[in-house]
């Protein structure tokens, strides 16, 4: 069974609302779903304190994600909301702190997919999903993108073939129906990629070592990571 680990940040909701439909769509695959939100930051910048307070809520029991949680999963999808047509400072921080098992190749050969939602339209979406995509390079994994070859993907609110995107208008919780049909679709196919990959893999002997974190060390012996 493929374990999906669904990795968000969320403010107002709308990539929580993502996130769980993910998790739902991934379930029916028959995967393993694990909803992980990433730590808050101290004085994060809130613009609707209310859905703030009642994601807060509604998020409460999601457990914090861990690096075991990467090393752990077969798939990996990333939601975040766009800041500055950037991702979140959250993801950020959770992304910078994932060296103990980056370097050490343990994250590597794991497919990986990203989401994002914006307030606007044409403000930064697809910027953000690929500047996830980098550190999915420097963490060895498949890149799995949304491609633009399947029927929800042309209704009026989709189209992106880097990932979902979802354009929120600053209001919670709002997002539209073709979204939710695409963040299923692109569920499923990461889905059946890790399957057919992970049987791939399981068939494939090989001859790559990874090196290890003395190996590191003894290159760059001032280097500290944890
Ligand atoms: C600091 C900050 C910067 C933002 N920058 C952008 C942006 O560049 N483009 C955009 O479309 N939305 C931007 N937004 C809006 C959020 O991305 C948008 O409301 C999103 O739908 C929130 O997702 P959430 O409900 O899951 O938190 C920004 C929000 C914040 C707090």
């Amino acid at each position: 069974m493929v374990k999906v680990a669904i990795i968000f940040h969320s403010r107002s909701g709308n990539i929580f609302r993502l996130a769980s439909a993910a998790a739902a769509a991934a379930e029916k695959a028959g995967a393993e779903p694990k909803l992980l939100k990433v730590p808050e930051l101290p004085d994060p910048m809130v613009l609707d304190k209310e859905a703030y307070a009642e994601l807060g809520e509604a998020t409460r029991d999601i457990p914090v994600a861990t690096l075991e949680d990467l090393v752990e999963a077969d798939a990996i999808m990333i939601g975040t909301p766009v800041h500055f047509g950037l991702p979140a400072p959250q993801l950020l921080h959770f992304f910078d702190r994932s060296g103990p098992v980056a370097i050490p190749g343990k994250l590597a050969n794991k497919v990986a997919t990203v989401f994002a939602s914006g307030s606007a339209a044409h403000a930064g979406q697809q910027a953000t999903i690929m500047a996830v995509h980098n550190v999915l390079c420097h963490w060895g994994c498949l890149i799995v993108p949304n491609g633009s070859s399947v029927e929800v993907l042309a209704s009026e609110h989709n189209g992106s073939p880097y990932g979902t995107c979802s354009i929120s208008r600053h209001a919670p919780d709002n997002v539209h129906e073709d979204n939710l049909r695409a963040i299923e679709y692109q569920t499923l196919r990461l889905v059946e990629v890790a399957t057919a990959y992970g049987i791939g893999l399981g068939q494939t002997e090989s001859a790559i070592e990874y090196v290890d974190m003395g190996f590191l060390m003894k290159k760059f012996p001032r280097l500290s990571v944890d």
